[in-house]
C-alpha cells in the first residue's frame, strides 16, 4: 500500500507496517506518537524517523521532521483508522463486550455458541486470542491497536468469519480497537474497578458508553443485561442513535429470565422469548454465569442466530477457564473452586454462587492486585467477611507495591481474617482445614499462570497448586 493511499496525498513510499513503540519501527513504518500514562510517545519521534518511519501520526502541536506529519487532535483514533485500512480485510462478523465483569466469560460463550452453529469463530480477551484449537496470550485483555488489528486480520486469513472481543474500559479509552467494524456490542454490568485509571465511576462508565455511542455500527445491535442499574444509561446511548437493542435478564424484553433453579452441576432456566417459553439446563453454576449466558445468546441472535437453536445450545456450554472452575476435591471431600473474582461485585457473585452448595463452611482465599484500584481492597475484605465462613487474605499480583501493605488494606475490611502472605501456603492451609461439608474458593487469579512480583512473573497456577495441596 502506498502512503498516499492513506493520507490522500501523493506520497509514493510503500507502507510496510504500523507501530506505536519506536523500538518496533522499521523502514516504511507509520509511527503513532501518543501521550501515555508513563511517558509521552512524541519524545520518540526523532528516533522513530531515524529507524525508518515514513509518517508519524501525532497531535498538530508535535514536531515532526524527516517524515510526513499526519496531524490529528485525536492521534490514537486517527492511527487506528489508518491501520485498519492497512490490515483489512477482517472477519465478516465482529462483536464486542464491555462491563466490569463477565467479558471473558461472555466472549468465550459466544465463541462456543457460534462454533456449535457451524461458524469458524474466535475470541480475543483476557484469555488471549482463542480459536477452536489454539490460544495465544497477548498480555492484555484488549491488546494494543497494532497487535489487535494484525491478529484480527490474521484470523480472517485463517478463514475465521466470526470474532468476539473484550472491550475493556482502558482499551476503549485508548482507541485500541477503533477501525474494526462492530456488528453488535454487549453491556454486562458496571461496578467498582479501575478507578486508579479513570478516577471516577462516571468517567469509568463514560469510557464504556463509548462502545455504544461511537464504536457500534449505525446499523448494529446492542445487547444489554437489563438487571444492572447502569443498563438504562446504555439503553439511552443506544436510543439516542436509533440503534436496535436486545435486552436480557429478569427485566429483559427479548430474552426474559423467568426462573433459575440450581441443580447439582448447573441450573435449570425458564426463559421467555418471542412469546414462547424455553426450559434450558445450563451446565454452569452461579447466577453470574446465567447473566453471561443470556448476554452471549443475545449476541449470537443479534448476529443472525435462530432464537430456539441458540437457547438450546446453551445446554452444551463448556466451563470457562478460571471462572468457578472446580480444581480438585480434597481428601476430606471438600470441592475446591478457582475463580477470577478480583472486584467487590465479582467476589460477592462468586461467593453467592457457591454458598448454596456448601452444607458446612465456605472458606475463601483471596488478595488484591498491586498497581490497581486501591479503594476496592477493603470493600473486597468486607464482602468476604460478611459472606464467607472463613477468610484467608493472601497475595495476588503485588506488582510494584509492597505485598504486606496490600494485604493490610484488604484486612481493613476483614479484621478477623487469617493473613498468610504466601499464596501457596494460604491455599494449603485452606485445603487442610476444609471438612467434608465445606467448600474452598480460591479467588482473584483464575486462569493466570504467573504471580507478578515487581518486574518478575513467578510461575503460579491456582489450579495446579490446589491439586498439589489436595494430593
Ligand atoms: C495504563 C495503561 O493502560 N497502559 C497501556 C498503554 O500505555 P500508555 O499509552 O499509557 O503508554 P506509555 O507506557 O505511557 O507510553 C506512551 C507511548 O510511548 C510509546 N513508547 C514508550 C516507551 C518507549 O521507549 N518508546 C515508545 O515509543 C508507547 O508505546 C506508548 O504508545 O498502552 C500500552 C500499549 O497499548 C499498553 O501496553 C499499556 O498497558 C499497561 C502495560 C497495562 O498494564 N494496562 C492494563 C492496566 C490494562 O490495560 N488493563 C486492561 C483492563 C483489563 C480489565 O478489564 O480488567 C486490559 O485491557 O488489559
Ligand atoms: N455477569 C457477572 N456479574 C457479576 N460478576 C461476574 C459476572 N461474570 C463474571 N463475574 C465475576 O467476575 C470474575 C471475572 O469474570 P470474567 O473474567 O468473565 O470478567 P471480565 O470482565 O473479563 O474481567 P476482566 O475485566 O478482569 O477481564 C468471575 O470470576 C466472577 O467472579
Ligand atoms: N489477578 C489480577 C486480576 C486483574 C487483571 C486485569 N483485569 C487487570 O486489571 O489488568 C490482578 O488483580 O492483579
Ligand atoms: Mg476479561
Amino acid at each position: 500500500m502506498k502512503l498516499g493511499a492513506l493520507t490522500g496525498g501523493g506520497e509514493t513510499d510503500t507502507v510496510s507496517g504500523f507501530a506505536i513503540d519506536h523500538r518496533k519501527v522499521a523502514t516504511g513504518t507509520i509511527f503513532g506518537a501518543f501521550e501515555g500514562a508513563k511517558v509521552n510517545g512524541e519524545d520518540f519521534i526523532p528516533a522513530a524517523v531515524a529507524s525508518g518511519a515514513i509518517a508519524v501520526v501525532a497531535r498538530p502541536e508535535a514536531k515532526v521532521t524527516g517524515a510526513v506529519h499526519i496531524a490529528d487532535a485525536n492521534p490514537r483514533r486517527k492511527f487506528a483508522e489508518l491501520a485498519a485500512r492497512f490490515f483489512a480485510p477482517f472477519p465478516e462478523t465482529t462483536v464486542a463486550v464491555t462491563g466490569t465483569n463477565g467479558k471473558t466469560s461472555t466472549v468465550e460463550m459466544v465463541r462456543q455458541l457460534w462454533r456449535m452453529a457451524g461458524h469458524h469463530a474466535a475470541s480475543i480477551g483476557t484469555l488471549g486470542v482463542t480459536t477452536a484449537d489454539d490460544r495465544v496470550s497477548t498480555g492484555l485483555t484488549t491488546p494494543d491497536i497494532v497487535t489487535f488489528l494484525s491478529n484480527v486480520a490474521g484470523l480472517a486469513r485463517e478463514g475465521v468469519s466470526h470474532v468476539a472481543f473484550e472491550a475493556s474500559s482502558h482499551g476503549l479509552s485508548q482507541y485500541r480497537t477503533e477501525g474494526l467494524p462492530v456488528r453488535a456490542a454487549a453491556f454486562t454490568n458496571l461496578s467498582r474497578d479501575h478507578l486508579d485509571y479513570h478516577g471516577t465511576m462516571e468517567a469509568y462508565l463514560d469510557a464504556k458508553l463509548r462502545l455504544f455511542a461511537e464504536v457500534l455500527e449505525a446499523d448494529g445491535v446492542a445487547v444489554i443485561w437489563a438487571d444492572d442499574p447502569s443498563s438504562t444509561r446504555v439503553a439511552d446511548a443506544v436510543k439516542a442513535r436509533g440503534i436496535r437493542a436486545i435486552s436480557v435478564g429478569t427485566q429483559g424484553e427479548t430474552l426474559k429470565l423467568v426462573s433459575r433453579d440450581p441443580t447439582l452441576l448447573g441450573q435449570g432456566l425458564v426463559i421467555e422469548a418471542e412469546g414462547k417459553t424455553h426450559k434450558i439446563n445450563l451446565p454452569l453454576i452461579g447466577a453470574y454465569q446465567v447473566a453471561n449466558a443470556l448476554v452471549s445468546a443475545g449476541l449470537v441472535i443479534a448476529t443472525g442466530g435462530a432464537v430456539t437453536a441458540t437457547l438450546t445450545a446453551l445446554s452444551r456450554l463448556q466451563p470457562v477457564r478460571g471462572r468457578l472452575e472446580r480444581a480438585v476435591i480434597t481428601r476430606s471431600g471438600a470441592p475446591v473452586y478457582v475463580d477470577y473474582a478480583h472486584t467487590p461485585d465479582a467476589l460477592e457473585a462468586a461467593i453467592a454462587a457457591l454458598k448454596p452448595h456448601a452444607a458446612g463452611r465456605l472458606i475463601v482465599v483471596f488478595g488484591a492486585g498491586g498497581d490497581r484500584d486501591q479503594g476496592k481492597r477493603s470493600a473486597m475484605g468486607a464482602i468476604a467477611a460478611a459472606m464467607a465462613d472463613k477468610v484467608i487474605v493472601t497475595d495476588d499480583n503485588p506488582r510494584s507495591e509492597d505485598a504486606a501493605t496490600i494485604r493490610a488494606m484488604v484486612m481493613q475490611g476483614a479484621p478477623a481474617a487469617t493473613e498468610i502472605g504466601s499464596r501457596r501456603d494460604a491455599i494449603g492451609v485452606a485445603i487442610a482445614d476444609a471438612g467434608p461439608q465445606d467448600i474452598v474458593l480460591i479467588a482473584g487469579k483464575g486462569h493466570e499462570q504467573g504471580q507478578i512480583v515487581g518486574d518478575m512473573v513467578l510461575p503460579f497456577d491456582d489450579v495446579s497448586v490446589a491439586r498439589e495441596m489436595a494430593a
